[in-house]
């Protein structure tokens, strides 16, 4: 073991130490709640104490005391703060109970076409035409390259569409469509695997760790919303979940998690000190969740994108700091999907930095651009996985192309 490792185990141990106790006991009392409803509640969130990587942290005593201790005012070791209102707060506040997931983009999907001239509506107008000229080509190739679908399959798609347009004489409104639909979801690519990694994995040692998803992306992506929207997706699914507040950059993103997290019974380790070392932050939670035996640790992060070198160490450090407990089940990168190019730049150096398994696209609520999932997906070669949809809790949708495809065309 390198100094490195005894660094994080002496610095990052020791509050996680006190963490699996409680949220080990919090994740028991979320499955109780489950099986004995009506619920007493509880806000089940936990604060960790700074968690900086540094070995002058105070000595941990091997008789910590358990959840219920930990949650009471005053109690535990010095550093760990729970505050009194949380305590409180655990008797009477109900949880949430997150929408289904399954279904969810069927009944987010108006949502698409609602913004700006949508995309589907405007191909279907031109395609719709009579005898369509050298002009009309030209039309249609300018809607898709306005909506972002970028050059290489807007080039494609127009091939596709006039060769099946010649051959078939398509006239009638109704074949158009069905031959429109077909293309597109050709292009969106129906046959990438979209379902998020969640198995197990396997320490070192073997034992078994939870499945580790690290989020990423650009400050203002909706990556913190993200993360809470997750959460609550995987709590519709069962599944226990425990939240790392590696955004130690803005200061109120912490606070933004964790009551995310506590709206549905799910713990969050976090430092109060901003600018704690995030990769200590992350470290710790994969920690608790692997000790407590949680399936998933979701851990959000800054990713501000000051340079690329910068980025890549301060990810790289991160990745590197978790790997050491758990394998990496999935990263998530969190495009804006109202950005556009400047998305697609995005996407192009976190897939070089971060080793992205999966894109997550927030705000197509907000706008007529839907053509980002085809490009985003043809940049970095990995699948859009999840949608952001609204602001509202539950508007994160698992990504499916028939269902994407559409809600572009009902506009
Ligand atoms: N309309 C809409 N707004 C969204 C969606 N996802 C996130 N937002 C909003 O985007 C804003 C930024 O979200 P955050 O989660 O704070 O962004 P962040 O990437 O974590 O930002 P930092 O913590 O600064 O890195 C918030 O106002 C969210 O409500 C979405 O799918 N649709």
């Amino acid at each position: 073991m390198n100094s490195d490792t005894w660094t994080y185990l002496i610095a990052a141990g020791i509050p996680a130490a006190l963490l699996v106790a409680a949220s080990t006991v919090l994740v028991r009392r979320r499955r109780e709640d489950r099986d004995d409803t009506p619920s007493t509640g509880g806000t089940d969130v936990l604060t960790a104490p700074e968690q900086e990587a540094s070995s002058s942290a105070p000595p941990v005593s091997p008789s910590v005391g358990t959840a219920p201790d930990l949650l009471a005012p005053g109690a535990g070791e010095p550093g760990l703060a729970v505050p009194e209102d949380v305590a409180e707060a655990d008797l009477d506040v109900q949880l949430d109970v997150p929408a289904p997931v399954a279904g969810r983009f069927t009944r987010l999907r108006g949502r698409l076409a609602r913004s700006g001239s949508p995309l589907g509506a405007r191909l279907l107008a031109v395609l719709s035409r009579d005898h369509l000229t050298e002009d009309d080509w030209d039309e249609l190739e300018e809607t898709l390259l306005l909506a972002d679908v970028g050059a290489g399959p807007t080039g494609d798609l127009i091939e596709a569409l006039r060769t099946r347009v010649r051959v078939e004489g398509l006239r009638e409104p109704g074949a158009v469509r069905a031959v429109l639909r077909e293309q597109l979801v050709a292009l969106v690519d129906p046959t990438l695997d979209r379902s998020l990694n969640l198995a197990p994995g396997a320490d070192a040692a073997g034992a078994p760790t939870p499945a580790v998803v690290l989020v990423v992306g650009v400050n203002g992506t909706g990556k913190t919303t993200t993360v809470g929207k997750l959460a609550r997706v995987l709590v519709a699914e069962d599944r226990s979940v425990v939240l790392g507040a590696a955004d130690t950059f803005r200061a109120a993103a912490a606070d933004q998690l964790e009551t995310w997290g506590s709206r549905v019974g799910v713990p969050t380790v976090r430092s109060d000190r901003d600018g704690a070392d995030p990769a200590a932050v992350a470290f710790d939670a994969v920690r608790t969740g692997k000790a407590s035996g949680v399936d998933v640790v979701l851990v959000d992060t800054a990713g501000r994108l000051q340079n690329k070198a910068g980025l890549m160490d301060e990810l790289g450090k991160i990745t590197r700091v978790i790997t050491r407990e758990a394998p990496l089940a999935e990263v998530l990168l969190v495009l804006d999907a109202t950005t556009g190019q400047n998305g697609l730049n995005q996407a192009r150096v976190f897939g070089e930095v971060a080793g992205v398994t999966g894109i997550v696209l927030t705000k197509l609520d907000g706008t007529a651009k839907g053509g980002i999932v085809v490009a985003v997906q043809r940049e970095l070669g990995v699948p859009v996985k999840l949608v952001g949809l609204g602001e509202g809790p539950d508007d994160l949708a698992p990504f499916d192309a028939e269902t994407f495809v559409d809600g572009l065309l009902e506009g």
